[in-house]
């Protein structure tokens, strides 16, 4: 199944003229878009290393489910920009981008009923009415229309948005603060789970599986996820920080600060990170360069790592002569450490994102090998489903380049309630304790975004 909508006119868009209009601003903080707005859906936001992005509404909507989604959104998109009217003031950084992302498993939404992923399909992408860029040093406005009057709309909503922006500024906002919380699996049921997997690999069935968690907590106020992400943003700069709340009645918004890079295309280069193995921060610096070195010096980490390292490259080599391996270094984040080895490829031709990254995901940092036996585990182990967690979040262009990390340190947030999810890699030596230990760190992004 497939569906295009241009909600703007009504109508699908097929032959029809997307136009973009835009100017830029002074100094506006993109956030100010959704200042005082974020009941209005939908609206994404996105914060990669380079730039920041926030937009408001949609003038195009791609959905598809089952096994080809990938496909079946690219050939979506490409009939979207296929009669385009892009206004030559715009740099190239502010040209139509779509936003939006896949979930973990084709066809695994709506199985259990704890995490509420109501309006997350399989793949949902939109092309934003409004969006406020910063890059560069540079802030610009850019607004879309489909249709007859595509960039007559197009202008007037530029006009309007320009005054209305200029003036204004992004609401603080206080954390909501938590009341109380519940985990699946308590901390048993995890040791069984984790002991389970440990078993299969002994047995050979499996090398590698990754195992999640979900943590519901119930919110003490409400909850601006706006605010949130611009705590995050504090936290963990490196991170990328998005937020996508889809218009569909009912759905929550999904939000994290992710430090994990899936890929990224701009023409023919493609970078993407293996992101695995995982040890706590010290109190000291004397501590955390211990356990910096614990990490490094560790086999089972080691091992856990060397895997996704492998499994990159192993994808990459189907489209690239060149795939280059980084050196293997410890990633700081502010409550965790991670095993991080850089990897960039030239492709042997122009390959969209999209087909990259339908290749790449689940990766064995967040998936498992064999990647369908790991995945059949995860779906019989985990009781909750895991929707957007964990899957392949981020924007995509015409000419096919585009940026996606990976759905982790995140949460689905409903009015007054936030689901946290958290994984950890199990390998033939896992210990459920240290495991169990591993996810609750992987939490505290998000929690203390909420404390
Ligand atoms: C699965 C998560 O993290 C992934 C698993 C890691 C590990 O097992 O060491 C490390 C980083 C991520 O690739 C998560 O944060 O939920």
């Amino acid at each position: 199944m497939e569906s295009v909508r241009a909600d703007a006119v009504g109508t699908e868009h097929a032959g029809e003229i997307l136009a973009v209009r835009g100017c830029q601003l002074d100094a506006v903080d993109p956030a100010t878009l959704l200042a005082g707005d974020v009941e209005k859906r939908p609206w994404t936001a996105w914060a990669g290393p380079e730039e920041t992005i926030a937009t408001t509404g949609t003038v195009a909507t791609i959905t598809a489910t089952s096994g080809d989604r990938f496909e079946r959104v690219r050939r979506q998109a490409a009939s979207l920009f296929a009669d385009r009217d892009v206004s030559e003031i715009l740099p190239a950084f502010a040209r139509p981008r779509l936003f939006g992302g896949f979930s973990f498993h084709s066809g695994g939404t709506d199985r259990h009923a704890d995490a509420d992923w109501t309006g997350f399909p399989d793949a949902y992408f939109h092309l934003p009415t409004v969006s406020v860029i910063e890059r560069d040093g540079e802030t610009w406005l850019t607004t879309a229309a489909v249709g007859p009057d595509a960039a007559t709309t197009a202008e007037a909503a530029r006009n309007r948005w320009e005054s209305r922006l200029t003036d204004a500024h992004p609401t603080a906002s206080r954390p909501p603060g938590i009341a109380a919380r519940s985990q699946i699996p308590e901390r048993e049921a995890w040791a069984e789970q984790v002991g389970a997997a440990v078993e299969r690999i002994d047995r050979g069935d499996l090398r590698k599986v990754v195992l999640a968690g979900a943590q519901t907590v119930e919110l003490a106020g409400p909850l601006s996820v706006p605010a949130a992400l611009d705590r995050l943003g504090e936290t963990y700069p490196d991170c990328y920080r998005f937020g996508f709340a889809p218009a569909a009645a009912g759905s929550g918004t999904f939000f994290g600060a992710t430090p994990e890079r899936l890929l990224r295309r701009d023409g023919r280069r493609v970078q993407t990170t293996a992101l695995a193995g995982s040890i706590g921060r010290g109190e000291t610096r004397a501590e955390d360069e211990w356990l910096a070195e614990e990490l490094t010096a560790s086999p089972k980490d080691g091992h856990e790592h060397a895997l996704v390292v492998e499994a990159i490259r192993a994808q990459l080599d189907d489209f690239a002569d060149h795939v280059e391996t980084g050196e293997r270094t410890v990633r700081q984040l502010a409550t965790v450490q991670h095993l991080q080895t850089p990897i960039e490829a030239t492709l042997d031709e122009e390959v969209h994102v999209l087909s990259l990254v339908e290749a790449l995901h689940p990766t064995p940092a967040v998936g498992g090998l064999p990647p369908d036996d790991a995945l059949a585990a995860i779906q019989e182990s985990e009781a909750f489903d895991r929707g957007w967690y964990a899957a392949p979040i981020g924007w995509f262009d015409a000419a096919g380049d585009g940026e996606f990390a990976v759905g982790i340190r995140s949460a689905l947030a409903h009015d007054r309630e936030a689901t946290l999810f958290a994984g950890a890699g199990i390998v033939a030596d896992s210990d459920p304790d240290a495991e169990w230990d591993e996810i609750q760190l992987k939490y505290r992004p998000i929690l203390d975004a909420l404390r």
